[in-house]
């Protein structure tokens, strides 16, 4: 019984560590059932059996846990309403100072390297790397973000447009050709993994490749925020030490990939391969995520769909957008997606931790804290957009640019030294998209009803959207479905 009694002991050490009063009352209740049950003293196996069962239990329910309890920080508006912009909460059982609000972002954002630095949870750190752009700082940070921003350029950006739109376009041939529904959210997920891989990274992976470590990166987002725990089936172990697979990610996927890695004119990393993993994850759920958005937006307005045939129509490239100034063009497809990033933003806020003390709408934030802005509770709450529940595009047209009465309003992207460095890369992919949905497809929910959303690690429909997709010829008549 001592064996059993310290051994509980030990869980409840770790967890109360990270304290999570529910968790731990439940931890202990099932200890005690494991341990207790049987009546009589376990041997070394029962006990270490036990143990397994128990913490099992304690690491699945542990993500599903931090996930419901990041999601109830995102969205506790009564705390909101009752402590005012800048309040003091709990996330992954650590204090955490919660800021939502323009004018406090606008000082947080503007604040990096001096006020604030960039810090992720710890087991994002770990599971990416220390390495990478998010997870450097200061002079570090500034020399990575030059380096990786060739990537991004503008002539880069061009170059990649046509290879994007065949992607695209095969990808929505194959929805069409399903016989039965498609569930968008995994679907867009490939497809954006698709696009990292083959087009951002000028890697050359095979389709089994490709399955492959879509598969790991699945498994890394789920485990993405959890707790820092490395231990035996723990989220962080599962990814770190995959049986049949080499330690760590990046390690992973210069494995998987050895043989295309280097050399190629657009692979900015023939060494850095925890860069490689960075964006992948970077683009991967966010750009998927607003590309659900994006078609369930579609789908429940039909009036802007409309407009948005009408304006490709207009411009005479219902099929072919080649260049960046041609998409920039689009005026209305622009209000589109700003407004499907205004309403549904995939990413909820960023991390800091204080630098100095310092205050903030009256309160005190001490050194050392941690500090979530929150881009969801911003854009939601912001006086300068009119009726913000409704999906209006037009809020950004030329007439009323309720965007322009406020910088940090509006902030899908994050802004600043750490804004988005893929933001325009995104927004290009979820054009292509959008013109090439709105061109040769229609697309039917396949549900009685739309489905609720859910907000991390991104935003996304529950069900994942259920979706019927046809392909239509170009007067919009619908084809018959290759064999
Ligand atoms: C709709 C899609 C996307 C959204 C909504 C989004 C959102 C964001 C946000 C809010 C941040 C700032 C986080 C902070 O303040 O700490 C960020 C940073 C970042 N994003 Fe994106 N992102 C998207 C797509 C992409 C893509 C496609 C890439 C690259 C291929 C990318 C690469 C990055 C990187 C590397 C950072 C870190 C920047 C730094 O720390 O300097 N993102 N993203």
């Amino acid at each position: 019984m001592a064996n059993t009694e310290s051994a509980r002991r030990k869980i409840m050490l770790i967890l109360s560590d990270y304290y999570i009063p529910n968790l731990c009352i439940k931890i202990k209740i099932t200890a005690l059932e494991v341990f207790n049950n049987t009546g009589k003293t376990p041997s070394r196996h029962t006990l270490y059996k036990g143990l397994k069962i128990v913490m099992i239990n304690v690491l699945n329910l542990n993500g599903r846990l931090n996930f419901l309890m990041i999601s109830k920080q995102y969205h506790s508006t009564p705390s909101r309403q009752k402590y005012g912009n800048v309040f003091k909460t709990h996330l992954l059982g650590k204090p955490v100072i919660r800021v939502t609000g323009a004018e406090n972002i606008r000082k947080i954002l503007m604040g990096e390297h001096s006020l604030v630095s960039a810090q992720w949870p710890q087991s994002t750190r770990i599971i990416l790397g220390f390495n990478t752009l998010a997870n450097s700082i200061g002079e570090l940070h500034r020399q990575r973000r030059r380096i990786l921003a060739k990537v991004f350029s503008h002539s880069a950006l061009d170059s990649y447009i046509p290879r994007i739109q065949q992607v695209v376009r095969s990808r929505i041939r194959g929805w069409c050709g399903e016989r039965g529904a498609v569930t968008v959210y995994p679907a867009t997920k490939a497809l954006t993994f698709r696009i990292a891989i083959r087009i951002l990274l000028g890697l050359r992976a095979t389709d089994q490749q490709l399955t492959h470590l879509a598969d790991i990166f699945e498994q890394l987002m789920d485990n993405i925020f959890s707790l820092p725990l490395d231990i035996p089936f723990s989220g962080l172990r599962k990814v770190r030490h995959r049986p049949s697979q080499p330690c760590c990610l990046s390690v992973c996927l210069s494995v998987c990939l050895s043989v295309c890695l280097p050399p190629s004119p657009l692979n900015p990393f023939p060494t850095s391969t925890e860069s490689a993993v960075e964006l992948i994850f970077a683009a991967f759920a966010t750009t998927a995520s607003a590309s659900t958005s994006l078609m369930l937006q579609l789908l429940q307005n039909g009036q802007v769909l409309e407009k948005m045939r009408q304006e490709l129509e207009q411009h005479g490239l219902i099929r072919d957008c080649e260049w960046l100034e041609t998409l920039s063009r689009l005026r209305y497809l622009d209000c589109v997606i700003k407004e499907v990033l205004r309403l549904l933003p995939p990413v909820s806020g960023g991390y800091r931790t204080a630098l100095q003390t310092f205050e903030l709408d009256g309160c005190q934030i001490p050194k050392g804290w941690n500090i979530i802005y929150s881009i969801r509770d911003t854009q939601e709450t912001a006086a300068v957009f009119l009726n913000p529940d409704t999906f209006d595009p037009d809020r950004f047209g030329p007439e009323r640019d309720e965007n322009k009465k406020g910088r940090f309003n509006y902030i899908p992207f994050g802004a600043g030294v750490r804004s988005c460095i893929g933001k325009e890369l995104a927004q290009v992919i979820l054009k292509i998209l959008a013109i090439e949905l709105t061109s040769a497809a229609r697309w039917e929910l396949a549900t009685a009803t739309y489905p609720k959303m859910q907000t991390v690690p991104v935003v996304h429909p529950v069900d994942g959207l259920k979706v019927r997709f046809h392909c239509v010829d170009a007067k919009g008549n619908k084809l018959p479905t290759e064999e």
